[in-house]
């Protein structure tokens, strides 16, 4: 472990003495911890150019700026510019985060490099979680979140300078909000917002326009009216990013290059491809644990099975270890684990024990964590993949890019020199893409078409994307935003329905199933499938005990399918938690009673914690937007109806053969092994998933009355009949 003075490594301490002595004792530990932050701050790369940098910001409305992995620039840049004056007339600098976990951990260390309390001065908000005040000067958020708060703002007014941080990684968010924050500057930097067309009887919009009438209309304005507008400062930041396309793109901005990085990462190649990568990660684990001095260790896979497979096989061979040996504890860290138990990766493990972190790409950029000297890189990642002529998406597993491998060897080396062991050979790497594919390339639409609705974007085709979408994939998403009526017949965002929808934070489809729900009186059972289906594998089967948990699993199947059985899940989860309320109060015992639950029942503990978290996160937008939390009770066909008026897009019909034609893109699928229909087989079903392995799989299914289609989605239906 490293040997700062952190009280991070610190359980072995002890310190002596009364409770006045016990208090000078935290008193110079706190001391010391900031002197030696402090000392580290001046080492980074970027502190020899800080006034250089804040030069550039202030004579460039657009900056890019290009870094070592751990130079400083996520931590740093906000703190310089703060400093140097940007947040004056109580202004924000806001710095965006593909991922939720790196915008929570930077903004705590920045809080605390800045000795102030989170949520004051520095401070992040990610969806579902805000921490920040009125105070707050350096504000840290998902670039998800900052497209949210362009709906109720639409000239981000209250922003100086906005950071795009990682923006190599491309997300669809990302690059939506590019577009956005062109237009955002481009007007702001114009002097005069006219107010003309302002409408009454649509008080909500109105047209800003400037000199060379070029206009941009955006919807909710009001809360800008009077806003006093100034210019807004634009930085793309990365340690991989292609400098030159961003420039092209932002209209020929300058780029920096931030040279050096603070501690050397060594970068080791295996001499054969690696067959088995999970079985590779597990050898080098163990090789690193008993041939390498100390450190923690980060290993990337690519998804929650592999990461559960992995802790499985880690600890039974953990047992095998010669006796003496340190152990090994292992911490899992991916998007669908709820966040404070992604927080487990960042705390330290017992004094003597080595940290392995198991983490998919969630852990790949930005992040520091304490600790990690060694980084394990197969070279493997789970990615999404679009088509949109079937309407098939699918998680495919792919080679990184160059630009993800330089990331997660930069994963270590950040407080001190590391190794990087990357499970193929050398000549490998020359082969990857410099840069991952633009998620929006390779995504369903629909959500960000609504979004972009939303905001006041009407053009979507027209829309200054930095790599347009396909034609057909937008033509798609508008067609299915019509047919689910969140769109007009001229395409407008229809009020209430898709202004609605936008509002929630959801797939377009499932946010309608959620409004419906209301009418259908099924709103707690929707929540609860809305919820369960945002989370990976409730079921749990291991290998070992596959008889035992498919008896487990058959307790809570319904024959009307896997939605039902679903709700039966989460149902039977609540009673064990109210019992336990009902014997005693403290939550770790209810939990643990829980987790017991789980294991008696095969259910996947994680998933299941997950899944409450998102049931109570959507539970409070529907309670906000009216909706009624009312239950069909045992009437499931209620509930099914709803799920056919929601779903009908999705909807598959058996064929004369015993596959199944799917109605919207007509092609043949198969019930996916792991649905309750799978034996049974009804004549027309309605799913979820769409899936390519090595068959066209539909997963999540109920059955349904043929009859239900052109009955309760007419405006589909009825015209193919
Ligand atoms: N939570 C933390 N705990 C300990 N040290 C940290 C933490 N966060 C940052 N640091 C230190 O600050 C350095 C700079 O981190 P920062 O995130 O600013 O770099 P960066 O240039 O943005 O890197 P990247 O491109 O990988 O995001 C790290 O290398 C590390 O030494």
């Amino acid at each position: 472990m490293p040997s700062f003075p952190n009280g991070i490594s610190s359980e072995g301490q002890k310190s002596g003495g009364g409770k006045l002595a016990q208090g000078d004792h935290k008193a110079q530990q706190a001391l010391a911890r900031r002197q030696w932050i402090l000392e580290q701050r001046k080492s980074l790369p970027i502190a020899s150019v800080e006034r250089r940098i804040v030069d550039e910001v202030r004579k460039n409305e657009t900056l890019i700026i290009v870094g070592e992995t751990g130079s400083g620039k996520t931590t740093q840049l906000p703190q310089f510019l703060y400093n140097a004056g940007f947040c004056k007339d109580g202004k924000v600098i806001g710095i965006t985060q593909p991922r939720r976990v790196a915008a929570v951990t930077v903004a705590k260390r920045v809080a605390e490099e800045c000795n102030v309390e989170l949520g004051q001065k520095v401070g992040y908000s990610i969806r579902f979680e805000d921490v920040t005040s009125s105070s707050t000067r350096i504000k840290y958020m998902t670039d998800g979140l900052l497209l949210r708060e362009a709906l109720l703002d639409p000239y981000l007014s209250r922003y100086n300078v906005i950071i795009v941080d990682e923006a190599h990684e491309r997300t669809v968010h990302t690059d939506v909000l590019l577009g956005l924050l062109k237009n955002v500057q481009f007007a702001r930097s114009r002097s005069t917002i006219k107010q003309h067309n302002f409408d009454n009887a649509n008080a909500n919009k109105y047209v800003v326009s400037d000199k060379e009438d070029k206009t941009q209309s955006f919807s909710t304005l009001r809360a800008c009216q009077g806003a006093k507008l100034t210019s807004l400062k634009l930085i793309i930041m990365s340690a991989s990013l292609d400098a030159r396309g961003f420039s092209e793109y932002l209209g020929g901005a300058k780029a920096v290059h931030i040279q050096g990085r603070q501690h050397p990462v060594d970068i080791l190649y295996t001499y054969q491809p690696e067959p088995d990568y999970i079985d590779a990660t597990l050898i080098t684990i163990f090789q690193i644990h008993l041939e390498e001095g100390p450190g923690d260790i980060l290993a990337f896979l690519t998804g929650q099975e592999e990461i559960e497979a992995v802790e499985r096989l880690v600890h039974e061979r953990g047992h095998q270890l010669p006796e003496g040996s340190q152990q090994i504890i292992t911490v899992p860290i991916y998007s669908s684990l709820p966040s404070e138990q992604q927080m487990n990766a960042f705390k330290p493990v017992p004094y003597g024990f080595r940290k392995v972190i198991l983490a998919t790409n969630i852990a790949e950029t930005s992040v520091t964590i304490p600790g990690i000297k060694y980084v394990i890189d197969p070279g493997l990642v789970k990615a999404r993949s679009y088509n949109p002529v079937t309407g098939m998406e699918s998680l495919i597993i792919i080679p990184t890019s160059k630009a993800q491998a330089l990331q997660r060897s930069g994963r270590a080396g950040r407080e001190g020199p590391g190794k990087c062991f990357r499970l193929y050979p050398e000549s490998e790497f020359g082969k990857l893409v410099d840069s991952t594919v633009p998620e929006i390339k390779r995504c369903n639409l629909s959500n960000v078409v609504l979004q972009l609705k939303a905001l006041g974007v009407d053009d979507i085709i027209g829309f200054d994307f930095m790599e347009k979408p396909s034609r057909m994939a937008i033509v798609k998403s508008l067609e299915q935003l019509l047919l689910l009526g969140a769109l007009t017949d001229d395409y407008k965002l229809s009020d209430p329905i898709g202004c609605q929808m936008a509002r929630l934070p959801l797939d377009p489809m499932y946010s309608k199933a959620l409004i419906l729900a209301g009418e259908f009186k099924c709103m707690e059972e929707m929540l609860i499938v809305v919820a369960m289906l945002s989370v990976e594998s409730i079921f749990y089967f291991p290998r070992e005990k596959m008889e035992e948990a498919k008896a487990a699993r058959k307790r809570f199947s319904s024959p009307e399918g896997d939605h039902i059985s679903l709700v039966n899940v989460y149902r039977a989860s609540a009673e064990c938690l109210e019992k336990s309320r009902e014997a005693t109060s403290k939550e770790k015992t209810i939990e643990k009673a829980l987790n017991k639950w789980c294991r008696e029942n095969f259910i996947n503990y994680r998933s299941l914690r997950h899944a409450r978290d998102v049931h109570s996160q959507i539970q409070g937008h529907v309670q906000q937007m009216g909706l009624s939390l009312s239950s069909c009770g045992d009437d499931m066909l209620q509930f099914r109806r709803c799920l056919t008026t929601s779903f009908f897009l999705n909807a598959a019909l058996k064929q004369p053969d015993g596959s199944y034609r799917a109605m919207s893109s007509s092609q043949t699928v198969q019930i996916h092994p792991s649905s309750v229909l799978f034996r049974t087989r009804p004549e027309c079903i309605i799913f979820n998933e769409l899936v390519r392995t090595n068959q066209n799989y539909v997963r999540n299914l109920t059955r349904v009355d043929p009859l239900w289609l052109p009955e309760l989605a007419p405006q589909y239906y009825a015209a193919e009949n």
